[in-house]
């Protein structure tokens, strides 16, 4: 057996797969929205921040397939937050849950390839499973980010349809060969996961919000669907969003659990409900 055999990290998409088996494919965002620490009694500071990511934390990494730490609400508390992401990232992987960083990076490849540093190398302070890159420098840009991911055993989530109704004039718009420049942008991504089983590692952001995607979502990759709960989708809206593709859908709900809290058997009830009417949904 060679060294790189014996040293390859399991694909993220190999992961993810058993992942959601085991647990179901439920993702819960960790988004402290100031009006969420309030609603939990927290202080909007650094010592709000702490408790209220400790709280998702012990409530539902050992349970949901994926959290999905929002990194903007960590961001604003400057390197204070960034130490609070650390820890939750640390503790929710060490639970059994993948982290799934939503910081939707995207720039030019040279500076590309510092972010993927930041999010996708094993040895970074912020390495998570997964990060959201946005596509719209040109799919290619991406690249350093794909290499990152993929000698880590990580995954990238690309922005493909998203969930807000202004996405659609960038994401609608014809491409130069025909099509929609979403479609381009998927089409890179089922090239990306050709031949990989269970599950490709290079997964599309496509929000449950849409109604109908309208696009070819057989991309052989996990589609993350944000957009449940607080911005008016439902679990029963999947199926007609995703058709045929809808067994490879990662459901995203923030808000729509997050404000049960504080208490952490009503967070858990919350995302087990969220998670009952997903398995519903898609077994009809
Ligand atoms: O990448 C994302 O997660 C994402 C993509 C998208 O199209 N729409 C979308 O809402 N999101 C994120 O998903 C979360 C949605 O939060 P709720 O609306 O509270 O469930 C936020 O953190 C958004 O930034």
């Amino acid at each position: 057996m060679t060294s790189s055999a014996i040293t390859a990290p399991e694909p993220f998409g190999a992961r993810l797969r058993h992942a959601m088996d085991t647990r179901g494919p439920l993702c819960v965002g960790i988004d402290p929205h100031a009006s969420l620490l309030q609603a939990w009694g927290l202080s909007d500071d650094i010592a709000g921040l702490e408790r209220f990511t400790r709280t998702c934390v012990e409530a539902l990494a050992d349970r949901v397939a994926v959290l999905k730490p929002q990194s903007a609400f960590f961001e604003r508390f400057g390197s204070r937050g960034i130490a609070v992401l650390e820890k939750a990232v640390e503790e929710a992987r060490a639970a059994g849950a993948l982290v799934l960083m939503d910081a939707k990076r995207g720039d030019i490849g040279s500076t590309m390839g510092a972010y993927a540093a930041a999010f996708l190398d094993k040895d970074s302070p912020l390495f998570s499973d997964a990060l959201t890159v946005s596509p719209y420098l040109g799919f290619e840009s991406l690249r350093p980010a794909l290499d990152a991911a993929a000698v880590s055993g990580a995954g990238v989530f690309v922005l493909a349809l998203t969930s807000n109704p202004e996405g659609a004039e960038v994401q609608r718009a014809t491409a130069a060969g025909g099509g929609s420049l979403a479609q381009v942008m998927l089409d890179h991504m089922a090239a990306e996961n050709a031949g990989a089983a269970p599950l490709g590692s290079v997964g599309a952001v496509v929000g449950a919000t849409l109604g109908d995607a309208r696009a070819d979502l057989a991309i052989n990759g996990p589609l993350l669907a944000p957009g449940i709960g607080a911005q008016g989708a439902t679990p029963a809206d999947l199926p007609g969003v995703f058709g045929d593709s809808v067994r490879n859908v990662v459901p995203a709900v923030s808000r729509g659990v997050l404000t049960a809290g504080p208490d952490t058997g009503a967070l858990r009830d919350a995302a087990a409900r969220f998670a009952d009417e997903v398995r519903t949904a898609v077994a009809n």
